[in-house]
């Protein structure tokens, strides 16, 4: 990661975290290296006392980890069912402010805690901005264990390059919900994300995919030139 990509980074989640983050909110707290830098600002908020009374739920156990080592009240769904406000990063990003997530292994605790948020900020990199979905990133598809074998053959019929995805020690990861993930990477890109996505989840094994059709509300984009920009889903006429 170049160095403009991690200011670009912090400038966003800083972005996002002072001007939609208020008092009082509940909160989904992202996963990565993005949403680390949203991390720091709340906590830095919350000692200042700028913040009061925030708590949120983690999407992932590395960021449990963190927002617990830097004081950030952390809760889960047995006390809340619903979010004000769901932060988190992207690894690709469509005109439409489609995604795809999940190169930090952490879509599907990110699905749940986007679809339970009121809105979901996205912040990222300009590098994540994309005409067309699957062009940059692998789409992450996490399956089961049992019968893992079996979805590769599969996915290669849906024109697919699946790759088990694996520790740097070559062991499969696993992750945090005790699941392989497979990265499809589309020669072509997404052409139809809302079929993808359906063909995708209903198949026996498959738990979730990275695909993030019509959750972000706002995407916070940190530029290389240091600017930060906002775009917004249209508003419906
Ligand atoms: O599973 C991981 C998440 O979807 C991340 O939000 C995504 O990979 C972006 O991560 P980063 O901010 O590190 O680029």
């Amino acid at each position: 990661m170049g160095d403009w990509q991690s200011a670009a980074k912090r400038a966003a989640a800083y972005y996002a975290v002072d001007h939609f983050v208020q008092s009082g909110m509940r909160l989904g707290l992202g996963t990565g290296s993005t949403v680390a830098f949203v991390l720091e600002r709340l906590a830095q908020r919350l000692q200042t006392g700028d913040l009061r009374d925030i708590a949120g739920i983690p999407t992932s156990e590395a960021t449990a980890q963190r927002a617990q080592a830097l004081g950030i009240p952390l809760l889960s769904f047995d006390d809340v069912q619903s979010l004000d406000l769901c932060i988190d990063g992207a690894d690709e990003v469509d005109p439409s402010l489609n995604l795809v997530k999940g190169l930090g292994g952490a879509l599907v605790r990110e699905k749940i805690v986007a679809s339970a948020s009121r809105s979901m900020v996205v912040v990222v990199d300009e590098s994540k901005i994309v005409p067309k979905l699957g062009t940059r990133a692998p789409l992450p598809v996490e399956v089961l264990t049992f019968g893992w074998q079996l979805h590769e053959a599969w996915l290669r019929s849906l024109g697919v390059e699946p790759v088990l995805r694996r520790t740097a020690q070559g062991e499969p990861f696993v992750s945090d919900n005790g699941n392989y993930i497979y990265d499809c990477h589309f020669p072509q890109g997404i052409d139809d994300p809302m079929r993808v996505e359906a063909a995708i989840n209903n198949r026996p094994g498959v738990v979730e995919n990275g695909l993030f059709l019509g959750y972000a509300t706002q995407v916070v984009i940190g530029m290389e030139s240091g600017d930060v920009v906002v775009k917004r889903v249209a508003e419906e006429a």
